[in-house]
């Protein structure tokens, strides 16, 4: 219906429009009728939306607001006139009853109170009940029940006309196929409603999607209403389709019977809905007899947005009395007596500029998309990420193209998909680095694995980010060294690595432009406070690949001190509660390099404290069982021969010498060969006098 070019054509002009404030004309107007006629095409007939709804409806606002000024402009052809562009070819047409219509919109107090006062005035002198649900973001449907059994269900199609769906309806579960109307006296009755798809299935949808190598489907809502006009049922049900009713729109009666009382007013018209087995509102709905009420309860709702289990985009507010409603009428487009409150947008279209690449912690090179500006729900978004190649492959997504950017709620923006149809042939393949972006080594891309990964440990990308995690909130909890100060201090050589945080040369800081004698001795307490820090967050600090917080919790219950982890095989970790293979692989590998080693063993000359005080290994009886010691050099707290006893007390062994049966040496002052040896070797756990004594006093706490 729209031909490649005529697609970019428009699309480029509603930008244009959308990105400067055009003087009216009716050229302007033209223009803005083809454009939604586009739009509405898109997202109706083909599903695949290539506007963000906000952006519609600003388009949409503005056409409405000329022909209001310009009647001379206002022909019957404009989709102002009408609900919208839904009727594909495919499937049989029917009449509704009475027209299904589209809603008006609000989006903030001021709207709302503007359409309150139409509504007092259009019914004075009365008092009005506004009844407030929820807006479900779905496709919307009508049902026909004859003789207590579903008849007909169509799409609303354009509002007039709407396509016939009864097999793909009956698919829906929650959905009954017959209902006792004829117990109120109603022998006939059309049912409004919205089939939605609940987030859980839709992602799950979009899972098996991406597994078969098609594109993602932009939301739930375009995805019920492509589901609903599906030519084969049988693919209707696996879809898993749920239900909402929210309106009575015609009823008629039993010979004799009078109208029920359940039928005067919206509220009580979707109570007995409800009892008769349909899928309402009701536990949602609330009613205001003042339009503050209302306002206060949107403003509420929209915060608790997230927690329902399908998507809503706004609440809608009724006029609760069917006998006012029926007074305030309707317009071509919308009734009067109810009206869309929207919340704020949460898609937004720009165009992808670039890609850049960032190396993490682990060295895992991330492509992040650099987008124009835009801003979605109250936030601009210009960067976003695109987690690995095999997203970028699976999407499709180039440079220069226009994306449907998504931010909702607390989650991450993310790209929805990319809008081929507007290609113009400059779009780029999206390139990936074959070198690290930072240090030049070569990347790796393991087999099992989605993401490149820079190896290179001294990276200086994965240095930082090292550092930051090892000094994060949930880690080590190094108040004040963040992004800012580790980059600097890392740019100044102050820290290259994680136990140089230890070694800060202080007076050098306290040079440092910005930085004042106070927050110079907040940031110094901070570091010195970490070495205090229990052992779980040490391992976690580590940053071991795989090794989040929890896995870092069952790691520091099961050893004395962390260095007893040398020792251990993967076939030792995967016997942890919720280790699997993965996880043990990249454990015994961490805890067998050099460089690790090395850098564990500095944080314990640091002072850090390597000793697990809370340890179910230490509340033994004897701690110490199965456990070498060794003592060198001179202790200053107590005698080397009491030392001795007390660790033997707790069931140590005493050995004579360094050798690769040992686990601990405890050095004192004036240390010698014993020391060197033991570092040499490398398997032995080297601790001072503090630290033993520490040890001996959690055991003997216990
Ligand atoms: N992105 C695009 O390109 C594009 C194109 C066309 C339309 N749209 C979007 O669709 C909107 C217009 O579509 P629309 O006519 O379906 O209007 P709408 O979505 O703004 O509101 C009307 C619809 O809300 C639904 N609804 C949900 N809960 C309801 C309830 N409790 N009571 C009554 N109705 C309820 C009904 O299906 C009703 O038809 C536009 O405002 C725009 O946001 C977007
Ligand atoms: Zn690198």
């Amino acid at each position: 219906m729209f031909p490649a070019e005529a697609q970019k054509r428009i699309f480029d002009q509603a930008k244009s429009i959308l990105n400067s404030s055009p003087d009216a004309s009716e050229i302007l107007v033209t223009h803005l009728k083809e454009i939604i006629r586009f739009a509405d095409w898109k997202y109706y007939v083909e599903s695949d939306p290539v506007f963000a709804d906000e952006e519609y409806d600003r388009l949409f606002a503005l056409l409405r607001s000329m022909e209001a000024a310009h009647p001379e402009w206002l022909m019957d052809d404009s989709p102002t006139q009408r609900v919208a562009l839904g009727l594909s070819e495919r499937l049989p047409t029917v009449a509704h009853l009475v027209p299904m219509l589209s809603l008006d919109n609000t989006y903030n107090a001021d709207d709302l109170r503007d359409w309150a006062r139409r509504c007092e005035t259009a019914i004075a002198g009365e008092s009005i009940t506004y009844c407030v649900e929820p807006k479900y973001d779905g496709a919307s449907i009508s049902l026909i029940y004859e003789a207590d059994r579903l008849s007909r269900a169509a799409t609303r199609g354009d509002g007039v006309s709407g396509e016939e769906i009864t097999n793909n309806v009956k698919q829906i579960k929650s959905i009954p196929l017959s209902a006792a109307f004829a117990t109120g006296g109603v022998r006939q009755l059309e049912i409004r409603g919205e089939v939605v798809i609940h987030k859980e299935t839709f992602a799950g949808l979009n899972r098996q999607r991406a597994s078969e190598g098609l594109a993602p489907l932009a939301n739930p809502r375009n995805a019920a209403s492509g589901t609903l006009r599906m030519l084969d049922p049988a693919e209707v049900a696996k879809r898993k389709l749920s239900a909402v009713l929210y309106h009575i729109s015609d009823y008629s009666l039993l010979g004799g019977a009078g109208t029920p009382a359940s039928l005067h007013t919206h509220y009580d018209s979707l109570k007995w809905l409800q009892e008769l087995g349909f899928p309402t509102p009701v536990k949602e709905m609330r009613l205001f007899t003042d339009i503050d009420g209302v306002i206060g309860f949107c403003a509420d709702f929209e915060t608790k947005r997230d927690e329902l289990p399908y998507e809503i985009d706004g609440l809608v507010i009724k006029v609760n009395d069917f006998a006012q409603q029926e007074r305030m009428g309707m317009t071509a487009h919308h009734p009067r007596w109810a009206v869309a409150y929207k919340f704020k947008a949460r898609q937004a279209t720009s165009k992808l500029r670039a890609v850049e690449f960032q190396v993490g912690r682990t060295g895992s090179v991330t492509p992040v998309a650099k987008i124009d500006p835009v801003n979605i729900g109250g936030a601009t978004v210009s960067s976003i990420s695109l987690f690995n190649e095999d997203v970028v492959r699976e999407k499709d997504i180039h440079i220069g193209d226009t994306v449907l950017v998504e931010r909702a709620g607390d989650v991450i923006p993310y790209i929805v998909k990319a809008l081929p149809d507007l290609r113009d042939g400059t779009e780029q393949e999206i390139l990936f680095p074959t070198h690290c972006p930072v240090c030049g080594e070569m990347l790796e891309r393991p087999e099992d694995e989605a993401v490149w990964r820079c190896i290179n440990f001294a990276c200086k990308a994965q240095a930082v980010e090292r550092i930051l995690h090892y000094c994060s909130k949930d880690a080590m909890d190094i108040r004040g060294m963040g992004e800012s100060n580790v980059a600097r201090f890392f740019e100044l050589e102050l820290i290259r690595s994680v136990p140089d945080l230890y070694r800060i040369d202080w007076t050098q800081v306290a040079a440092l432009e910005g930085f004042k004698d106070k927050s110079v001795s907040n940031l110094r307490a901070a570091v010195d406070a970490s070495r205090e820090q229990p052992l779980n967050r040490l391992i976690f600090g580590l940053g071991i690949r795989h090794v989040g917080e929890t896995t870092a919790k069952n790691l520091a219950r099961k050893v004395t001190d962390l260095r007893d982890f040398y020792s251990w095989t993967e076939e030792q970790f995967i016997r942890i509660e919720d280790i699997g293979p993965k996880v043990a692989a990249s454990l015994a590998h961490f805890f067998a390099s050099h460089d690790n080693r090395e850098s564990i063993q500095a944080l314990a000359d640091a002072g850090v404290n390597m000793i697990n005080t809370q340890s179910a290994v230490l509340q033994q009886e004897g701690a110490f069982s199965g456990k070498t010691f060794l003592f060198t050099g001179t202790l200053s707290q107590m005698k080397r021969s009491d030392a001795e006893a007390k660790a033997e007390a707790l069931g140590a062994q005493i050995l004579g010498g360094v050798s690769s049966k040992l686990n601990y040496l405890v050095v004192g002052a004036d240390a010698g060969s014993k020391l060197e040896k033991a570092k040499k070797l490398g398997t032995v756990i080297i601790l001072t006098e503090e630290e033993f004594i520490r040890m001996l006093e959690t055991s003997a706490n216990s």
